[in-house]
Formats: C-alpha cells, sequence, structure tokens
C-alpha cells in the first residue's frame, strides 16, 4: 500500500477548524439526554461487537467454558476499555465531526457535552478499565488493552487518519486486539490459532470500512480526511475490498484446524456467511467498476451480521 495519496482531496471547504472548544455542558432535554449523551460518546453499537470478538476467543482458549467471574470482568474491563478510546477519539475527533453530516449530531459537534468533560469522562473510563484488567485479569491482557486505546487515540486518531490513505489498514490493528485480550486473558500466551482470529478482524475491517467509506466519500472530502474511497481509484478500491474479503474468509477458515477441538459446527457455519460475505464484496466491486448505482450499505450491513454469525458459531463450538 502506497504512503502517498492518489488523488488529492476535495479541499472545498477547507481543513475542519478546531472551534467548538467552548461550549455548554448542560444538555437541555434534562438528566436523561445528558446520561444519553455520554452513552452515546462512548460509540456503543462498536463496543458491542468488539465483545462479540472477545469472548468466544476466550471460550476456544479455554475450550469450553473459562470462569464466570473472568467472562464477566472482561465484558466489563472490555466495554469500559472500547468505550474510554472512542470517548477520547470523539474528543479528538470533534473539529472533523463537525463538519460531517455523518457525525455532525453527536454530543461535541451538537454541544450537548463540553469537550473537557468528554475528555475527562475517557480518562476516567480509560483508568477503571485498566485498574479492572490489572487487578483481576493478566498483565498481558492488561497491557494490550492500555496498548489498544493508546494506538486508537493517539497513532490511529490523531495522526493516521488525518494523514494517510493507508489509515484503516493500520487502524485495524486496535480493531482486532480484542480478539487477542480475550484470548491472552484465559491462558497468559497466544496461539495460532488467536492469531488466525486476530486475522479475520484485521483484514474484515477493510471491507467492513470501505463500504460505509464510499456511501459517505463526500463526507469525508468535505472533512480534508484520506479515506480510500476520497482518494483512489474505483479500480483500487474494488481490488482492496476483494483482497481483504477473500483475506478474511481464508483466515476464518484456517482458525479450524488450528483452534484444538473445533468442528463443524463452526466450520459449516463460517463457510456459508464467508460464501454470502465474497459474493456481496463481488457485486458491489462489479457494479462499482461498471459504473452502475452502488448500494455499499449491503456490504456493511452484512459485514456485522457476517461477523457476529463467526464468532457465535466459534463460541457454540467451543461449548458443546
Ligand atoms: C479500521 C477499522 C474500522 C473503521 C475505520 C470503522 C469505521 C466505522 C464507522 C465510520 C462506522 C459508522 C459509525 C456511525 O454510525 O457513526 C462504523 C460502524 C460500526 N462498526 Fe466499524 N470500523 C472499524 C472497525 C470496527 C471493528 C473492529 C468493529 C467490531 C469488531 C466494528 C464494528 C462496527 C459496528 C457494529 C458498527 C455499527 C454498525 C451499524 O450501526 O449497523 N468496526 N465503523
Ligand atoms: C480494546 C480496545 C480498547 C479497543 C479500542 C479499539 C476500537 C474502539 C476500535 C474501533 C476501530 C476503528 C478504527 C473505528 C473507526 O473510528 P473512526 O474515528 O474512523 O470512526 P468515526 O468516523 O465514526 O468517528
Amino acid at each position: 500500500m502506497s504512503m502517498v495519496t492518489e488523488r488529492p482531496v476535495s479541499t472545498a471547504a477547507g481543513s475542519p477548524a478546531r472551534a467548538n472548544g467552548t461550549s455548554g455542558s448542560t444538555a437541555p432535554g434534562g438528566w436523561g439526554s445528558v446520561l444519553r449523551a455520554y452513552v452515546m460518546l462512548t460509540k456503543p453499537r462498536i463496543v458491542e461487537q468488539l465483545l462479540i470478538t472477545t469472548v468466544p476467543p476466550m471460550m476456544l482458549a479455554a475450550r469450553g467454558l473459562p470462569s464466570l467471574w473472568l467472562i464477566a470482568v472482561v465484558l466489563l474491563g472490555g466495554s469500559l476499555a472500547a468505550g474510554a478510546a472512542s470517548v477520547i477519539n470523539c474528543y479528538i475527533d470533534r473539529d472533523i465531526d463537525q463538519v460531517m453530516r455523518r457525525t455532525k449530531r453527536r454530543p461535541l459537534p451538537s454541544h450537548t457535552v463540553s469537550p473537557r468533560n468528554a475528555l475527562v469522562f475517557g480518562l476516567v473510563l480509560a483508568a477503571v478499565s485498566t485498574a479492572l484488567m490489572a487487578t483481576f485479569t493478566n498483565w498481558p491482557a492488561t497491557l494490550l488493552t492500555l496498548g489498544s486505546i493508546a494506538y486508537y487515540d493517539l497513532v490511529y486518531t490523531l495522526w493516521l487518519k488525518r494523514t494517510t490513505t493507508q489509515n484503516t489498514f493500520w487502524g485495524g490493528i486496535c480493531g482486532a486486539t480484542p480478539v487477542l485480550i480475550g484470548w491472552v486473558a484465559v491462558t497468559g500466551t497466544l496461539s495460532p490459532a488467536a492469531w488466525a482470529l486476530f486475522a479475520v478482524v484485521f483484514c474484515w475491517q477493510m471491507p467492513h470500512f470501505y463500504a460505509l467509506a464510499i456511501k459517505y466519500s463526500a463526507d469525508y472530502a468535505r472533512a480534508n480526511i484520506p479515506m480510500l474511497p476520497v482518494v483512489a481509484s474505483v479500480r483500487r478500491v474494488n481490488t482492496e475490498i476483494l483482497l481483504f474479503s477473500w483475506l478474511t474468509v481464508l483466515a476464518s477458515l484456517a482458525a479450524w484446524p488450528l483452534a484444538a477441538g473445533v468442528g463443524l459446527i463452526y466450520a459449516v457455519p463460517a463457510g456459508t456467511v464467508g460464501a454470502i460475505f465474497l459474493v456481496e464484496a463481488h457485486l458491489l466491486a462489479r457494479r462499482a467498476s461498471r459504473g452502475e448505482a452502488v448500494r455499499p450499505m449491503r456490504l456493511f450491513h452484512w459485514s456485522t451480521t457476517y461477523l457476529t454469525i463467526l464468532f457465535v458459531a466459534a463460541a457454540v463450538d467451543a461449548l458443546v
């Protein structure tokens, strides 16, 4: 992947201004809406999906059900950590989020929460999650959790997202670490099966996100963010979607022989939903390359369903 931008990003609106640092902290709708705004800052849908990639690896690592206490701690610590990472991302990205239509109703651009309060909230969540993981899991899991928050906010959000078309690729590392966190919390080490599942989530993020970025490419252009579909040719985006969709499915199938005791309860759904995933990716790429109207959100929505079915199948297989 090249570090250079293939085509200049539209600068119609110029760089987003870091202008919203003086908003008030009180929401007009009372405590209910304030509470809701703080929850929204944590990007709860993404947190939920991250947990779906954390707990099944714990079951594969334990070859059955790990202690319910450990599951509860990792669920809570993982939710708080992913929430912290997202809140701090919302704080750093408040200038971008107010320019993009998709994000301008978020709590910071809509001035429901002040930037300072959001930052304090994010840092408190990060501290509590780290303390929880350090007290009740092990050092590898704790360091991976803390490292993921730092990587997402400092490496991806603050730096790569704004500067390179490779942002999604490198950002994908912290999106896939919950698999490793779950596994290492149980065994203290990482096995080839853990890395195969890490590869699944890592590769999956490219079709997941490029589909969305195709739909919102005008938004990203307005905010001057060099997401691949904004700056690269349709051919290049298609190549990456197809390459990473195939790698996702291949990695998911590689996990079958690599994970001890995993059988057809995992392999059959993995093959089935993998085939549908590939069909959706090829349909999108074919329509785009022919210059026909595309429906990228079909692949985007299917991507989350795919990942859920795959990881639930892994959990069920580990349990029976
Ligand atoms: C490079 C990595 C990733 C990028 C750039 C990315 C980007 C995005 C964006 C921009 C959205 C839309 C959020 C909104 O509605 O405002 C989204 C939604 C979502 N993402 Fe990702 N994402 C990435 C990785 C992940 C990972 C690792 C997971 C979980 C395993 C995940 C799960 C989700 C879910 C569940 C949604 C909501 C889908 C829905 O509302 O139907 N994403 N993602
Ligand atoms: C365990 C742990 C702490 C994990 C944290 C990792 C995490 C929250 C990953 C999400 C992946 C990601 C790059 C999302 C896109 O953010 P974006 O800023 O591009 O999305 P946006 O445009 O919707 O704000």
